[in-house]
């Protein structure tokens, strides 16, 4: 009899997650069916949004989260033994999905991963996966960046973030991001090359924005919301684009306990584009977006950085770590 570990979610989270938030349970898997395939996660995704989605789930029911995993069993040959998907399965450490399933979840299908080459499979969870493609995307396709334009981007040292300011490079813009300690804005200036990095834990960001950006910005690719935004939009030229990816100020805090100032005056007299950008509703264009970073990294246009915790147990210390900004790069765990 194959049995799975899961995570489920005890109790709804009040402020910050706490680790007696989350029970660990062990279960029996059924013989697989025609169709089904047991998958043994190898990796697990720990990302901001599982603290907002977690709100709307039911208490006792898994923990939402994409994986990595192997095929460990298969009764489709479409699926075969062997290979790796990518899929929402949630926190598990083992799963039975029906290939043939219809999907109603907001998630994408369980989908093979392409050949990463010699690259980490763990990177199906990062710059190859869902925050990746969110910053390909998010920053592409809505602040349609133009070369020697300015960007902003905070949550600059993060998944997305890191990856959105090397695509701005990349198309030859100047940019500007914000992280949450020192050691991460040397990352971004030594590493990843930004043109300027703040902590904006110890820096005031309209002292930095008026260093930086003394000439506007264009193009703000805001993960974080809240009163860090509004100093950005004050700062916006003349038809500027705002990609709102995020609002990790208000998750563990509370939206409606994060009061700032309007931003529509800015909004209205600058002519802003400001757009709302959710992954989910671009599944059927993932591939396009894995294949155009995996070239970057190929090409060592793209520098991918991970934080990996060790142990399926230790999921619940690594979310709550990377909500508190333990990360650089990508969180994730190492079943
Ligand atoms: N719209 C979409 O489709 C998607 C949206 N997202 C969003 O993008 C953002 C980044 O996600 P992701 O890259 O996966 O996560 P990260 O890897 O960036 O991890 C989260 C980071 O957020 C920072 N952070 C936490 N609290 C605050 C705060 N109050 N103010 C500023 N920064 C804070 C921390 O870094 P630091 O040390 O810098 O504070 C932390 O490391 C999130 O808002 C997420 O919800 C992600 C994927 C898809
Ligand atoms: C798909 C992810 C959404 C957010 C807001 O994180």
């Amino acid at each position: 009899m194959v049995k799975t570990k899961k995570y489920i979610l005890a109790k709804h989270f009040i402020g910050e997650p706490k680790l007696t938030d989350f029970k660990l349970v062990e279960e029996e898997l059924p013989k697989l069916e025609e169709g089904e395939i047991l998958c043994e996660s190898l990796w697990l995704s720990v990302d901001p949004y599982m603290r907002k989605y977690t709100d709307f789930q039911m208490e006792g029911t898994v923990m939402p989260g994409g994986v990595v995993a192997r095929i460990a069993e298969s009764r489709d040959p479409e699926f075969p033994k062997g290979r790796y998907v990518a899929a929402y399965f949630g926190w598990r450490t083992r799963t039975i999905y029906n290939t043939r399933e219809e999907n109603k979840s907001i998630y994408p299908k369980p989908y093979l991963l392409p050949d990463f080459g010699d690259l980490p499979l763990s990177l199906g969870l990062g710059v190859l996966g869902m925050p990746g493609i969110t910053a390909n995307f998010g920053f592409l396709e809505v602040c349609e960046p133009q070369p020697g334009e300015t960007v902003v981007v905070n949550g600059a040292a993060g998944a997305v973030g890191s990856i959105v300011g090397q695509i701005a490079k990349i198309v030859g813009c100047r940019v500007i991001g914000f992280a949450g300690s020192d050691a991460k804005v040397k990352w971004l200036k030594e590493k990843l090359r930004f043109d300027a990095a703040y902590n904006y834990k110890t820096t005031k960001i309209s002292d930095a924005l008026r260093e930086a950006a003394p000439k506007g910005v264009d193009c703000f690719f805001d993960n974080v919301g809240g009163a860090f935004s509004n100093e950005v939009f004050r700062r916006m030229n003349t038809k500027g684009r705002v990609c709102v990816c995020g609002a990790i100020a208000g998750y563990n805090a509370g939206f409606e306990n994060v009061l700032v100032p309007m931003v529509q005056p800015y909004i209205l007299s600058k002519e802003l584009k400001v757009q709302g950008f959710i992954v989910w509703n671009h599944a059927s264009r993932w591939l396009q977006a894995i294949q155009e970073n995996m070239r970057w990294i190929n090409e060592g246009k793209i520098v991918s950085e991970e934080t990996i915790t060790e142990g399926f147990e230790n999921a619940p210390k690594a979310f709550i770590g990377m909500l508190r900004g333990d990360n650089i790069g990508k969180a994730v765990v190492q079943i």
